[in-house]
């Protein structure tokens, strides 16, 4: 029971996290929310997405459920920026695990539809929260980690990019990248150095201009993610994997107690990258948002 406890401290999550299984030492599989205390773990969920934190551990789990797709809308941009926030500000949550509830998809990027058609002022305010949402996870204090369980296109894929790990489902049908080229779009900046910063100079370079979407194994190739596990595991290796992650001691590492670790990273170039002005103006001026609708001339 000692060892149950203790890999129920460890794993400890409710929902998603709390049906993992683990060997027990009898050898049988043992199912760990029976073992839980409710003081352990609290979900709080908004219409797109679920949060699950665990207070023994300080990991949360953040599921994305938003069907179809996952896309990313004003609504569901706002709801996930205040769900991070919250984290942020939760001085016991140390790291984020993200994921998503649908099946076969991660997120399929910006909602097309929030672009189509809308006022100058509204492209300004989608932009504004799409930028909001990266400067959130990017700069995050706390570890962050996206389970990727299915294909991730274009803003999906920036999600997943904005995280310290990837960890992708071994899936080949699924397929991530920064794809925007093939829709017609330049991807901004901001989006490019997120994935210079992860496959380097010239692999960047060569999915931009191509605007390639890579199936699971070339994502893994390329260094767009970082592991492939079988589709089941995702969840429980990004469980394990943050564990690792929150052993370094804090003095060293970005997310873990003490919280104040976190102001040793500058986040000024980072933060430098980001033009709102000219991208929402761009975004609108590009004229790519009535070609992605089904009624361009
Ligand atoms: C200067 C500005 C730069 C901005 C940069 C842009 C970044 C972006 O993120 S732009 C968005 C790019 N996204 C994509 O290219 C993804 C497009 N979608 C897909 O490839 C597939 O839909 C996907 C692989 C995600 C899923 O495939 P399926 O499982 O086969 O589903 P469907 O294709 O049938 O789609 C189901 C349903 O979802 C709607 N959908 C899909 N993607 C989006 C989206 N990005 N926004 C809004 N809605 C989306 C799709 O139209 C279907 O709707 P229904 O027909 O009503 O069922």
């Amino acid at each position: 029971m000692a060892t149950l406890l203790k890999h129920s401290a460890k794993y400890a999550l409710s929902g998603r996290l709390a049906r993992l299984c683990v060997h027990s030492r009898h050898g049988g599989l043992q199912c760990l929310q029976p073992c839980l205390l409710p003081h352990q773990r609290s979900a709080s969920t908004g219409s797109k997405i679920l949060v699950e934190m665990d207070n023994s551990t300080g990991i949360a789990v953040l599921t994305m459920k938003s069907p179809p797709v996952n896309s990313l809308s004003l609504d569901f941009l706002t709801e996930f920026s205040i769900s991070l926030e919250k984290l942020e500000l939760d001085r016991g949550c140390r790291g984020v695990i993200l994921t998503s509830a649908l099946p076969k998809i991660f997120s399929a990027g910006l909602d097309i539809m929030e672009m189509c058609g809308k006022s100058p002022e509204h492209c300004g305010e989608f932009w504004k929260a799409v930028q909001e949402m990266w400067l959130r996870l990017y700069g995050s204090s706390m570890i962050t980690i996206a389970a990727i369980n299915g294909s991730s296109p274009a803003g999906g894929c920036l999600m997943a990019l904005a995280c310290d790990y990837r960890i992708m489902a071994e899936n080949p049908k699924y397929s991530i990248g920064l794809n925007e080229t093939q829709l017609g779009i330049v991807a901004p900046f901001w989006f490019k150095d997120t994935l210079v910063n992860t496959v380097g100079n010239r692999v960047a370079e060569l999915s931009l201009q191509l605007g390639l979407l890579y199936s699971a194994p070339d994502a893994l190739r390329t260094g767009l993610v970082d592991l492939l596990v079988p589709e089941d595991k995702v969840l429980s290796t990004a469980s394990q994997t943050m564990t690792q992650w929150l052993a370094i001691p804090g003095e060293n590492a970005i997310g873990s107690n003490p919280r104040v670790s976190s102001s040793k990273v500058d986040l000024t170039p980072k933060v430098h990258m980001v033009d709102l002005s000219h991208s929402s103006e761009s975004m609108c001026s590009l004229n790519w948002i009535p070609w992605t609708c089904s009624n361009r001339a």
